[in-house]
């Protein structure tokens, strides 16, 4: 199967970071890397299907409470509902403009051509935090209902002199609960 990996970002002024980021990175590397520009809280699922690892580094407030919801879901192995339910607002018409619904890539690295991909879900859940309150809130909703089991978490202090602490964790799927 083609590895590829997705990245979401809702300010679109990161795309230079991106491009700058991937051009460091060595040729030929057998992986198809996207870059979207848009808001990963307005459709989460859409983001963790297809995808065996799933990283998150959001603001201080911690992650939106429909990416913790798709979370779990995913985790409790009710994505086939979720999926349906996500296919619905799929193809109503998004009144809001705020709400960005960019799916496909801004940015494409690697000729490759991505092809959708269902059937995989996270296993392994990244979690790089730059808010301790709000990393503490999120665990325990991941944690709550044994959707997700908390495996390691590092605290580094990047920034000496200041109180920051960043914490990267790592959560596994309960497999027992996936296998439901
Ligand atoms: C802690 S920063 C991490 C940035 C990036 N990972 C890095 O290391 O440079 C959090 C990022 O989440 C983005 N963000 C916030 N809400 C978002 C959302 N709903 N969907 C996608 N990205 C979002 C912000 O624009 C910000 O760049």
């Amino acid at each position: 199967m083609q590895r590829s990996v997705r990245c979401v970002e809702i300010n679109k002024m990161s795309k230079l970071s991106f491009e700058k980021s991937a051009s460091r990175l060595p040729p030929n590397l057998g992986c198809t890397i996207t870059w979207h520009n848009t808001d990963a809280s307005a459709e989460p699922i859409h983001w963790l299907e297809g995808s065996s690892v799933a990283i998150v580094d959001p603001p201080r407030k911690g992650l939106h409470p429909s990416v913790i919801n798709a979370l779990q879901r995913v985790a409790l192995s009710e994505r086939k509902a979720f999926k349906a339910k996500s296919s619905l607002t799929k193809v109503k018409d998004e009144k809001r403009p705020w709400i960005l619904r960019a799916r496909e890539p801004a940015v494409h690295v690697d000729s490759t051509i991505m092809e959708e991909s269902s059937g995989i879900w996270p296993e392994t859940l990244i979690y790089i935090s730059c808010g301790w309150d709000s990393f503490k809130k999120d665990c325990k909703s991941l944690i709550s209902n044994e959707a997700w089991h908390l495996e390691n978490a590092h605290a580094f202090n990047f920034f000496p002199g200041t109180d920051s602490i960043e914490v990267l964790a790592i959560f596994r799927r309960d497999s027992g609960i996936a296998q439901k």
